[in-house]
C-alpha cells in the first residue's frame, strides 16, 4: 500500500536528494530569557538577522508567553522574509523565545524539518532549537520507532525531543541531561519550558554556543554577531560540555558529561563564523587575516595584485597582501542579491549560480599578474570559474591560494561537506588540481600554519586543540551510523581511507 506524505525520505537509503551535495552552511540558534513583556520574539529575530549566514533554507521562532502558551512560526525561506518587518508582539508574544536559522544536514528541505521542534510533554511544552548533526541518529531512530514513536520530520534534531519525552527521570532538565547522555555527535541547543531556558554544547564543544546579557534578560546565541545586533552584551562561551539553565533563580551550570578537553571545530574560523565574531575568544576577522598572512610567508610568488574570493576570502586576501607587500584589489565583485551558497539541485545549475554570484573587474585585473584567495576549496566549482574569468578579463598570471589546507574528508557534526568523492583535493594530486583549475601555480595553507593562526601554537598532535577531521581524517569521536555503514569498523581517531587518495 502506498500514501502520498510531502517526505518519504525516512526510511530510504538517501537522506537527502542523490545530487544535493554542495558544501552547506551551518545552522545558527538563539534565544532570549526575561525579555520586556512580549519582545523576546522579536529581539530572537534581530539574532536570527545576524545569523543568516549559518542557514538560508528556512527559520523559525517559538515563543512562550506566561509560562503556559507556546506559539511557533516556521517557515521556509529568509529571516526577512519571515520575521522581517512586521509587529511579532501578536503573533509571537511572550518573555521568552528561541529561534533558528537552517540549512538542512539529516532530512530533507521541507517545512515538516524546520525549527525549533515542539513537543507537547506531561509537565508542559519544550522548544528545541539545534545547531549539529548527531552521528548516531539513524541508530537512536531504529530504537525510538520499534518501541513505537512516531516521527513527524526527518531531522536527527526530532530524536532529542523523543528521547527528553521518554526519559523516565521527574524533572525536565533531568530528562534533557537524560536525553543528551543517549546522542552523539556534534550540538549547540537552545530550548524553552514554560519557565526555563536550557543551552548545552556537545562534550568537545565542536559547535559553538555563547551567553549574554540584554538588559536583565539571558541570550543565547551561536555567535557573538547575534549578541551585537540584539544589543545584548557578551558574558562567556558556554563551555564543552556544559549545560546552563536560567530561570527566576538566575544561572545554573550543569557538567554532566565525563570531563575532557575540547576540540571546537576549525571550520568555524575558516568559513563558517562571521568575520565580527569571536569564537573561543579569538576575533574571525584577525584569524582569517593571520591564515592570509602565515598564507604569503609559505608561499612566495611575484604578483601585481592579491584579489579575494568574496565574501569568506576577504580577510585572508587582506592578511596576505599585507603580509606580502602586494596590493590588495577587488578584482571580483560578488552580486548582494545572491545567498552565501547558490544551492541549486543540479551541478550545471550550480555553475550557472556561481557565475552569477561573483563577476570579474575588468579594469583592476586587466594585464596584471593576479594571486586570487579563497577560505577553502571543496570541489573546485568556484575556483575553476573564477580563475576564468579573471583570465578572460585581461589577468596574464593566476595564482591560487586555498587559506585553509586540502579538504580531503566528510563532516558529521554538522557542516554537509560532501563525500570524499566529491572533494576535488582527495580525487587529485596537487598537479592535477592546478591543471584542471588552469592556475599558473597553486597553494593551500599548512594545517600548523592555520593553528598558528587561531593563537593556539602548532597542532598538538597527541591532543589536537580542534577538531580538524576534514583535512587529517581523524574524527573526535565514533560515528555510529557511518560506522555501521562501513560494516562497523572504528572511525575515531583513525586516518581513515574511505577512498584512496592520490599522492
Ligand atoms: O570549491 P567549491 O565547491 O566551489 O566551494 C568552495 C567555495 O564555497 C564557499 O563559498 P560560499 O559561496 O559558500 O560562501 P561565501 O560567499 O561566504 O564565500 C567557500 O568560501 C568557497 O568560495
Ligand atoms: N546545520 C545544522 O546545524 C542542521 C541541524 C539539523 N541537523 C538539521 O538538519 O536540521
Ligand atoms: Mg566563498
Amino acid at each position: 500500500m502506498s500514501h502520498h506524505i510531502a517526505d518519504p525520505v525516512v526510511h530510504r537509503e538517501h537522506w537527502r536528494e542523490p545530487d544535493d551535495d554542495q558544501l552547506r552552511l551551518e545552522c545558527g540558534v538563539c534565544g532570549v530569557w526575561g525579555a520586556p513583556e512580549n519582545e523576546a520574539s522579536s529581539i530572537v529575530a534581530l539574532g536570527l538577522h545576524a545569523l543568516q549566514h549559518r542557514g538560508q533554507e528556512a527559520c523559525g521562532i517559538a515563543s512562550v508567553h506566561n509560562s503556559e502558551s507556546f506559539f511557533t512560526e516556521r517557515h521556509m525561506g529568509l529571516v526577512g522574509e519571515a520575521f522581517g518587518n512586521a509587529d511579532l508582539t501578536n503573533r509571537l508574544p511572550g518573555c521568552a523565545a528561541v529561534g533558528h536559522t537552517r540549512y538542512s544536514t539529516a532530512g530533507g528541505s521541507f517545512l515538516r524539518n524546520v525549527q525549533p521542534m515542539f513537543a507537547d510533554l506531561d509537565q508542559g511544552g519544550i522548544a528545541i532549537a539545534h545547531n549539529g548533526n548527531l552521528t548516531n541518529f539513524k541508530h537512536i531512530h531504529a530504537q525510538l520507532v520499534s518501541e513505537g514513536a512516531i516521527f513527524q520530520s526527518t531531522s536527527d534534531s526530532e530524536a532529542i525531543l523523543h528521547l527528553i519525552a521518554r526519559s523516565r527521570k521527574a524533572k525536565i532538565v533531568e530528562r534533557f541531561i537524560d536525553a543528551l547522555g543517549r546522542i552523539e555527535g556534534g550540538f549547540a541547543l537552545v530550548a524553552q519550558t514554560r519557565f526555563k531556558m536550557i543551552g548545552a554544547r556537545d562534550p568537545l564543544g565542536i559547535r559553538p554556543l555563547v551567553l549574554g546579557k540584554l538588559g536583565e534578560a539571558w541570550v543565547l546565541a551561536s555567535e557573538t554577531c547575534a549578541l551585537d545586533t540584539m544589543g545584548a552584551t557578551f558574558i562567556r562561551d558556554v563551555e564543552h560540555g556544559e549545560v546552563v539553565v536560567i530561570d527566576e533563580e538566575g544561572l545554573t551550570s550543569i557538567k554532566p558529561f565525563a570531563a575532557q578537553a575540547a576540540r571546537p571545530c576549525l571550520f568555524e574560523y575558516v568559513y563558517f563564523a562571521r568575520p565580527d565574531s569571536i569564537v573561543n575568544g579569538r576575533s574571525v576577522y584577525e584569524v582569517r587575516k593571520e591564515m592570509g598572512r602565515r598564507l604569503a610567508q609559505e608561499f612566495q610568488i611575484e604578483a601585481d595584485i592579491v584579489v579575494p574570493v568574496p565574501d569568506s576570502g576577504v580577510p585572508a586576501a587582506l592578511g596576505y597582501a599585507q603580509a606580502a607587500g602586494i596590493p590588495f584589489e577587488m578584482g571580483i565583485i560578488r552580486s548582494h542579491y545572491l545567498g552565501r551558497t547558490f544551492i541549486q539541485p543540479s551541478q550545471a545549475s550550480r555553475q550557472k549560480g556561481v557565475r552569477m554570484k561573483h563577476s570579474p573587474n575588468k579594469a583592476v585585473l586587466e594585464g596584471k599578474r593576479v594571486v586570487l584567495i579563497d577560505d577553502s576549496i571543496v570541489r573546485g566549482t568556484t575556483s575553476l570559474k573564477l580563475v576564468r574569468a579573471v583570465r578572460a578579463a585581461g589577468a596574464t598570471e593566476v595564482h591560487l591560494r586555498s587559506a585553509s589546507p586540502q579538504i580531503l574528508y566528510p563532516d558529521f557534526y554538522g557542516i554537509d561537506m560532501p563525500e570524499r568523492s566529491q572533494l576535488m583535493a582527495a580525487t587529485h594530486s596537487m598537479e592535477e588540481m592546478r591543471a584542471i583549475l588552469e592556475v599558473d601555480s597553486l597553494g593551500f595553507l599548512s594545517i600548523d600554519g592555520l593553528y598558528e593562526a587561531t593563537g593556539a601554537g602548532p597542532r598538538d598532535n597527541t591532543a589536537p586543540q580542534f577538531t580538524d577531521h576534514y583535512f587529517t581524517g581523524e574524527y573526535p569521536t565514533r560515528l555510529l551510523d557511518r560506522e555501521a555503514e562501513e560494516g562497523g569498523r572504528e572511525m575515531r581517531g583513525k586516518k581513515v581511507s574511505i577512498l584512496t587518495v592520490n599522492a
